[in-house]
């Protein structure tokens, strides 16, 4: 099996790196070999490489920034992935396209299905639910998989904030009010490989970690395993806001808890990496 992964680079990139199966194929394009916003780059390299899997795990992933940098969020995450299904339609390859819990509004009190209403809050999930539906549009073959919270040893994510905050600061005030499950990169990875082993039917799949927190919750458990291990000198103290209290440039769900139906068996534990 011959696989194309885009954005390799990133936190998904790297964890998926880490555990594809030997007898694979891997083409591993980051951001330098292959930009997937541009179009006829995308066509000549599917093309010269014949993929039979395209997974893409490149995206612009900077939710407050992404206000003020709308042109270039929706090229990355809207023209990109649309480039990468045509590409993968014409060369008859399957194609694997990651999105978020950012395209609900987050106003219900219930995991979110693969079939409820999207309502995007800020310019970043607007874009990578146009992502989607661009996808799904021009190629019946698309995997979407949907997720949550991601975090990995690899990259920017909120575990990594929280360790540099707790080294610099001895209070860190953290949101209390907006719920979701936080995702072990290489989780997701290992629920990718399984889909493609199994050939899975095409559509739109929901896949996050199994446990329900809120930023706050998930940041103490951050910080008191960090300490337990010696990764930070001292306890910070932990004050929960809610989000009218905390300077962000825009909206996030209040609730973005994903009805995961896909059911594979995680041999990763999600913090295993902090012991690293
Ligand atoms: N991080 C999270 O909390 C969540 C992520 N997701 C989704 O999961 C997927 C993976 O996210 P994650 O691994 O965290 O993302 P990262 O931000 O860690 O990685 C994204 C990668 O995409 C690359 N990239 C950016 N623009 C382009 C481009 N034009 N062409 C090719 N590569 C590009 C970046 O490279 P460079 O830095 O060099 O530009 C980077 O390596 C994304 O679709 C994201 O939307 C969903 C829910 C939560
Ligand atoms: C750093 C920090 C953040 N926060 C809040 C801001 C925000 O509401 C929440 C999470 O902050 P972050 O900016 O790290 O997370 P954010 O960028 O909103 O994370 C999102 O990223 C995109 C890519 C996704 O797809 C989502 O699933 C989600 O993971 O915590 C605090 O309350 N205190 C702090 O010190």
């Amino acid at each position: 099996m011959k696989v194309l992964l885009t954005g390799a680079n990133g936190q998904l990139g790297r964890c998926f790196q880490d555990i594809v199966p030997n007898e694979w194929q891997l083409i591993a394009a980051d951001h330098d070999v292959l930009d997937i916003t541009n179009t006829e780059h995308v066509e000549s390299f599917v093309k010269q490489y014949q993929p039979d899997v395209i997974v893409n795990a490149a995206a612009y992933t900077a939710v407050d920034k992404a206000e003020s940098e709308a042109v270039i969020a929706r090229k990355i995450n809207a023209q990109g992935p649309y480039n990468l299904a045509v590409a993968a339609n014409k060369n008859n390859a399957r194609f694997y396209h990651i999105s978020t819990d950012y395209v609900f509004d987050g106003e219900k009190t219930k995991p979110y299905l693969t079939t409820d209403q999207t309502n995007p809050l800020g310019v970043y999930g607007k874009t990578k639910l146009q992502g989607e539906q661009l996808c799904l549009k021009v190629n019946p073959n698309v995997t979407i998989i949907r997720t949550a919270w991601v975090f990995s040893q690899y990259g920017n994510n909120f575990v990594k904030t929280m360790l540099r905050l707790a080294k610099e600061r001895s209070e860190l005030k953290i949101v209390n009010d907006q719920i979701g499950c936080p995702t072990y990169a290489g989780d997701l990875a290992y629920c990718i490989i399984q889909l493609i082993k199994q050939n899975n039917i095409p559509g739109i799949y929901h896949y996050c970690g199994d446990e329900v927190m809120s930023w706050f919750d998930f940041a103490k458990l951050i910080i008191s395993k960090a300490y337990e291990l010696n990764m930070i000198p001292k306890l910070p103290k932990l004050s929960a806001l809610s989000s009218y209290e905390y300077p962000a440039l825009v909206k996030r769900p209040a609730y973005s808890v994903l009805d995961k139906k896909i059911s594979v068996t995680i041999i990763i534990y999600q913090v295993n990496w902090i012991i690293r």
